[in-house]
C-alpha cells in the first residue's frame, strides 16, 4: 500500500519511519523539508508539497502541531483540498479540537474524499514500537482500510463513532495526564522540601493504587532536572487549552486542569515549551530560569 505522510516532526518521523519498516511505501512531506532527508534515507519518497503528496497517494495521513497546522495543511495553497478526490482518503492524526477535524472533515467529503480523524495516545517510543492506542472517528470504511496501517503504528485501535469523538477523547486523556503531571511534581517538589527523598516516594508510589506508567517514565528524570523532549510541554498546554474549552462549552468545571493549564502556560512564557511536559516541574519548584515563550 502507498501511503503519504504529512509532518515529520516527533511523532510523525517515527510513525513514518515504522511504515517504512514493514514494508509500506511512503511519500512524505514537511515544511521544513530538510526534515525529510532522513526518511528517503529509509527509502520514501518525497512529495514537494501537501497536494503533491495526495496527487500520488490514495491515502494520505498527517501529524501536525495544532489546529491551525492542520487546517493550513489542508486549506492553503498546494494544500491536501487541491488534489483530494472520490476514491481517495485523508486520515488527521495529530491532537486538535473537534471544531477543527469537523471543519476539514467537510472540506475533504465535499471534495468526494473520505476523512478520518485518529489522534493518538503514547508518545515517542510507543511510535517507534507501533505500541500506540489509536483514538479514530469518521468513516467507517476508511477505517476498515487502513486499519492494516494502524496495527503497524499501534497496539489497540478504537473506532469511536462520528468525526468529533476522537478529537475529544483525546482531549479529556491528556486532561487527564496534564493533571496528573502537575500532581506528581507538586508531590516530588514537597517530598523534597519536607525532608524525603524524591526518589523513595516514586519507589512508594510504584507499589500502591497509584502506579502508573508515566510516573515510573518521567519522575527519575524529573528529580534529575532533565526534560529531553517526547511530548513537548507548548502541545500539552494546547490540550489543556481545547480540553477547557471543550469544558466550557458543556458546562463542565475543571478547576484542577485550569490550574494546571496556568503552570503549562507560565512554563512556555518562561521558555520551556519545546523541553517535554515534564519541565513543568521546574515552575512547580521556582527554578525556571526567565525565558522567552515558545
Ligand atoms: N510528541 C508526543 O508525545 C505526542 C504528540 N501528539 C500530537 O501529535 C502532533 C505532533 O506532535 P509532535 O510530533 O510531538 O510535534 P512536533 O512539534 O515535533 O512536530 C510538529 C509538526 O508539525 C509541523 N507544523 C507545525 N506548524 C505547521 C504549519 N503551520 N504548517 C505545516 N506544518 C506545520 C512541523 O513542521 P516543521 O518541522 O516545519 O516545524 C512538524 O512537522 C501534535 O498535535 C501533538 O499534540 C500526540 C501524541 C503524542
Ligand atoms: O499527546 C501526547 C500524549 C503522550 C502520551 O500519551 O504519553
Amino acid at each position: 500500500m502507498e501511503v503519504g505522510f504529512l509532518g515529520l516532526g516527533i511523532m510523525g518521523k517515527a510513525m513514518a519511519s515504522r511504515l517504512l519498516k514493514h514494508g509500506f511505501r511512503v511519500t512524505v512531506w514537511n515544511r521544513t523539508l530538510s526534515k525529510c532527508e532522513e526518511l528517503v534515507e529509509q527509502g520514501a519518497s518525497i512529495g514537494e508539497t501537501p497536494a503533491l503528496v495526495v496527487k500520488k497517494c490514495k491515502y494520505t495521513i498527517a501529524m501536525l502541531s495544532d489546529p491551525a497546522a492542520a487546517l493550513s495543511v489542508v486549506f492553503d495553497k498546494d494544500g491536501v483540498l487541491e488534489q483530494i478526490s472520490e476514491g481517495k482518503g485523508y486520515i488527521d492524526m495529530s491532537t486538535v479540537d473537534a471544531e477543527t477535524s469537523s471543519k476539514i472533515s467537510e472540506a475533504i467529503i465535499k471534495k468526494g474524499g473520505s476523512f478520518l480523524e485518529a489522534p493518538v495516545s503514547g508518545s515517542k517510543k510507543p511510535a517507534e514500537d507501533g505500541q500506540l492506542i489509536i483514538l479514530s472517528a469518521g468513516d467507517k470504511a476508511l477505517y476498515e482500510v487502513i486499519l492494516p496501517v494502524f496495527d503497524v503504528l499501534g497496539k489497540k485501535s478504537f473506532f469511536l463513532g462520528e468525526v468529533g469523538k476522537g478529537a475529544r477523547m483525546k482531549l479529556v486523556v491528556n486532561m487527564i495526564m496534564g493533571s496528573m503531571m502537575n500532581a506528581l511534581s507538586e508531590g516530588l517538589c514537597l517530598a523534597d522540601k519536607s525532608g524525603l527523598s524524591p526518589q523513595t516516594l516514586l519507589d512508594v508510589l510504584d507499589l500502591g493504587a497509584c502506579s502508573n506508567p508515566m510516573f515510573k517514565l518521567k519522575g527519575p528524570a524529573m528529580i534529575e532536572s532533565k526534560y529531553p523532549p517526547a511530548f513537548p510541554l507548548k502541545h500539552q498546554q494546547k490540550d489543556m487549552r481545547l480540553a477547557l474549552c471543550l469544558g466550557d462549552e458543556h458546562a463542565v468545571s475543571m478547576p484542577i486542569a485550569a490550574a494546571s493549564n496556568e503552570a503549562f502556560k507560565k512554563a512556555r512564557s518562561h521558555g520551556l515549551g519545546d523541553l517535554d511536559f515534564s519541565a513543568v516541574y521546574e515552575i512547580v519548584k521556582g527554578t525556571a530560569p526567565s525565558g522567552n515563550a515558545a
